[in-house]
């Protein structure tokens, strides 16, 4: 909560009328967001938005041979702008016998969703959802007959696919309750995560390069500042204005100046419909454990 507390003050520094609340909550342990969300829940009787941030891209390889293959074809831009083929990872299961990334991208989000939509679902007043996806989600990462990608090397590519998807059918079951859900792509920005893909002083050596290619590209917004346009650009609108089928992207021109455009994204209404249902029986599944887990524990407690 150390770094928590920092952002807090910081924010109370720009904005000293503001008032900034914290809450412990790890997105890849189903307990943690149960917990969290019976929080909240006793907190505030009403939720405006909702930003599902957080995501991990654990042990991340590059495919160095791809990168130099693909820099001289006609490909390029795309390569820059999604990382198509350039990247792979190594996936955990975590405590609850899930896949790591699937849990914290996406199940811990869902989850919490679920357990908010009294505070997200009431027909008198908006609530909004947006996810942080990214230009890198691809539908051939996804399949529907392995949602949590055990059996594949990309799955930060299908967690993300799957938010995507996760978004259109929130949109098509809940915007009649007053709940509108919205994806976007941050561009490419140094943080932790592309700090876990190429250590930090080979970025700074490139960056003259990284600048270079923005003016290609636009994708390539580096900085979080510019990488929160399109969460900005989001907040101004009006939810029933936007495209439930859009992937609102922030960009930043070669002159440095930031801009959202909305890109279609490639996903069906069926497929969408189909990721849902798998992941209301999964979440059973998961409650059950949970249940079951919690109950030893407490019998366990009792006879000691
Ligand atoms: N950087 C980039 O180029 C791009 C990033 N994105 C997406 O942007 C989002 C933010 O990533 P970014 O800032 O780049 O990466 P960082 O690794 O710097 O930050 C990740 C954030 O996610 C939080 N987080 C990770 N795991 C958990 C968890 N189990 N429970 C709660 N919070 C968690 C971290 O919290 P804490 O600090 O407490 O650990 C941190 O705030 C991610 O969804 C990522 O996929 C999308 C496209 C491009
Ligand atoms: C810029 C140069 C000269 C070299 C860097 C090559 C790659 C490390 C780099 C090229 C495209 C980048 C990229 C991402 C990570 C780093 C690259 C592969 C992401 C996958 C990071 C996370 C995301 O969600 C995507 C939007 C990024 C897409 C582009």
């Amino acid at each position: 909560m150390q770094r928590a507390e920092a952002a807090r003050s910081a924010l109370l520094t720009s904005h000293p009328d503001a008032h900034v609340d914290l809450l412990h909550l790890d997105v890849g342990s189903a307990q943690s967001v149960l917990a969290a969300a019976q929080e909240v829940k006793a907190r505030y009787n009403r939720i405006d938005f909702l930003y599902l941030n957080a995501g991990i891209m654990p042990n991340p390889q590059l495919n160095v041979k791809a990168f130099f293959k693909g820099l001289f074809s006609r490909n390029v831009i795309n390569m820059f702008a999604t990382a198509e083929g350039l990247l792979t990872q190594q996936d955990l299961l975590n405590s609850d016998g899930l896949q790591e990334v699937f849990a914290t991208n996406l199940f811990g989000h869902f989850l919490l969703i679920r357990e908010l939509e009294p505070l997200l679902c009431e027909a008198d007043h908006a609530s909004r959802i947006v996810w942080t996806s990214s230009s890198n989600a691809r539908r051939s990462a996804f399949s529907m007959e392995d949602i949590q990608h055990r059996n594949g090397t990309e799955p930060y590519s299908s967690s993300k696919y799957a938010s995507d998807m996760l978004s259109l059918a929130l949109n098509r079951d809940k915007n009649s309750q007053g709940l509108f859900s919205s994806v976007i792509c941050p561009g490419l920005v140094m943080t932790n995560l592309t700090y876990g893909i190429l250590p930090s002083f080979f970025w700074t050596i490139i960056m003259p390069i990284m600048w270079l290619i923005r003016i290609f590209t636009n994708t390539f917004t580096l900085t979080p500042y510019n990488g929160a346009e399109a969460l900005h650009w989001l907040f101004l609108q009006k939810p029933e204005s936007l495209d439930p089928r859009a992937k609102y992207h922030s960009l930043t021109s070669g002159l440095g100046t930031n801009y959202t455009q909305p890109h279609p994204m490639d996903i069906d209404e069926g497929m969408s419909e189909d990721l849902y249902s798998e992941l209301l029986d999964l979440e059973k599944v998961v409650r059950k454990t949970l249940s079951e887990r919690n109950a030893d524990k407490e019998a366990n407690g009792q006879r000691e």
